[in-house]
């Protein structure tokens, strides 16, 4: 399936005016990063205040790095609908507990190499096969939101997962990530944070702007291609 609409998450969101941004720009997800060593940190009562201004069909998500299950389960129970996000070491056993056993939908960020050094990705999804998507990011020092770009093209052909490619996407690489990572999945979506900061935690709603036309700019082209293959079978 290659021509499906790209969803899109704009993540570490801290006020309100950059998540009404978000939504205005036609953003799928919002992400709230509740792991306290980031730089976007925000506490789960005001995650919680903010995601109760989402309109409906807008997905809050909670982040989390190797947070406790008793604690990821207490965060979701604040916010309706939530998606849980694993940016840690979680094992699938763990991530499973946490989700109530289930009850919550999850995604599990995959830490692809920098340095070229090889990640079994179709093996990594295969054991997070209860995630709903795997999100692919750089493997940094302090887990994510780094705003580095792993190598696109060093992904399998073929990955039986529904992917989230984040990790360093701007407004202007992200159709070319789209056009070079969706052929090789399920379905794909965006995840951007540091690539529409003014400085962290804080959006820039122009920077936003740009980030979705760009996505639906690389939907358009790829939606004529495949219309180009089909008209030619
Ligand atoms: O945003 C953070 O500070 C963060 C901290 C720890 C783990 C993940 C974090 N952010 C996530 O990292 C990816 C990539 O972000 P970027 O666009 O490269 O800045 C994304 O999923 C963020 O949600």
């Amino acid at each position: 399936m290659t021509a499906a609409r790209t969803r899109i998450k704009i993540c570490g969101l801290t006020r309100e005016q950059d998540l009404d941004a978000a939504v205005a720009a036609g953003a799928d997800a919002v992400g709230f990063v509740l792991w306290e060593k980031s730089p976007r940190h925000v506490p789960i009562a005001r995650a919680a205040e903010l995601a109760s201004r989402l309109p409906p069909f807008v997905t809050p998500v909670l982040l989390f790095v190797n947070e406790s299950p008793q604690q990821v389960l207490a965060c979701c129970e604040r916010v309706p609908g939530a998606l849980v996000q694993f940016h840690g070491d979680e094992t699938p056993a763990q991530c499973q507990e946490a989700t109530g056993d289930g009850r919550h939908a999850f995604l599990r960020a995959a830490r692809i190499p920098l340095d070229g050094s090889p990640f079994d990705l179709v093996r990594f999804a295969s054991e997070h096969a209860r995630a709903q998507a795997i999100l692919l990011d750089a493997h940094v020092e302090g887990y994510g939101g780094a705003g580095k770009a792993f190598d696109w093209s060093r992904l399998p052909a073929n990955v039986n997962a529904h992917l989230v490619l984040s990790g360093g996407l701007t407004p202007a690489n992200v159709a070319d990530g789209i056009v070079q990572v969706r052929p090789r999945c399920r379905t794909l979506a965006v995840d951007v944070s540091s690539g529409v900061e003014a400085a962290k935690g804080i959006k820039d709603p122009e920077k936003i702007n740009r980030f979705v036309a760009a996505v639906r700019a690389a939907d358009a082209l790829l939606a004529k291609s495949t219309h180009v293959q089909l008209s030619a079978t």
